[in-house]
């Protein structure tokens, strides 16, 4: 397969250094100092564009990778506000388009089991929800796009959580995300359910980043054979 890495950074330079041990050519390295050869992308020379840059950047490159009709898996995070330009976009082109927020498969894993404790949870009275997310210090976004998807799933599962904010909440209703930054720290998601007299938590913690790397190599893979707006739980129903 022909992989276009857009963004090489600490994740491009991971995603290479593992799509060419699995086999894979590189076409194309994009990154801050030659954007302008993203437009040499295309279908010819290029299966599928692994989008990971900035968030001030994201949008752009995946909106021109799709006008120029290249299949383009995103784990950027941080633009996520404009996802349904995006999805629509992909729709016109009758391109194929996806985005994770982690690629890990694991990380996916507890996404199912915080939606099944929260649902749990949410017939339970006295416990407060809360969500704690550790990265790095580079890290440009907060909360980061885990803490998001996580906490799509509590409000999808548990009614009476209708928002999230970014602090520590007391707030009946708002779950508090608290984002802390530390050096070399790859992941690592905590959701806390908290009563005077028990507390349940569950976590996540990636020890290294290429656990994101793989994931997104093994997605392409299986991408190469679908079309559409594709969802990484597509993914792993057949894994
Ligand atoms: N979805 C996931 O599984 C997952 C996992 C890890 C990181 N991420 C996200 O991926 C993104 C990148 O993470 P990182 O740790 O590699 O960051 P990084 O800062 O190490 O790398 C980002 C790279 O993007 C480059 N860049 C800037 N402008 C660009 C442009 N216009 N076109 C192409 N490249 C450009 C920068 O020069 C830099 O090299 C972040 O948003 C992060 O949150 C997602
Ligand atoms: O290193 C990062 O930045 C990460 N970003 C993603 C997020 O925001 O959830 C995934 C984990 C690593």
């Amino acid at each position: 397969m022909n992989i276009a890495v857009v963004g090489y950074g600490k994740m491009g330079k991971s995603i290479e250094a593992i799509a060419k041990s699995r086999g894979h050519q590189i076409s194309f390295i994009i990154d801050q100092d030659n954007p302008e050869d993203i437009s040499k992308i295309s279908p010819d020379n290029t299966d599928v564009a692994i989008e990971f840059s900035q968030p001030d950047a994201a949008l752009d490159n995946i909106i021109t990778l799709l006008n120029q009709g290249v299949k383009t898996l995103a784990g950027t995070t941080g633009w996520l506000d404009r996802y349904e330009e995006v999805t629509q976009l992909c729709q016109e082109k009758n391109g194929t388009f996806l985005y994770a927020s982690n690629f890990s498969v694991g990380v996916n894993l507890f996404f199912e089991l915080n939606e099944w404790l929260a649902k749990k949870m949410s017939q339970l009275e006295g416990f407060e929800a809360a969500m704690e997310e550790i990265h790095h210090t580079e890290k440009k976004d907060a909360p980061s796009g885990t803490a998001i998807t996580l906490s799509e799933g509590i409000m999808k599962e548990n009614p009476t959580i209708s928002k999230w904010v970014n602090e520590p909440s007391k707030e009946d209703g708002v779950l508090g995300i608290v984002s802390k930054r530390e050096p070399g720290v790859p992941g690592t998601h905590t959701v806390t359910y908290a009563s005077p007299l028990e507390t349940i938590e569950i976590k996540h913690t990636a020890h290294d980043r290429k656990v994101f790397a793989e994931g997104v190599i093994k997605v392409a893979e299986w991408a190469t054979n679908q079309t559409g707006i594709l969802s990484i739980k597509d993914f792993l129903k057949n894994e």
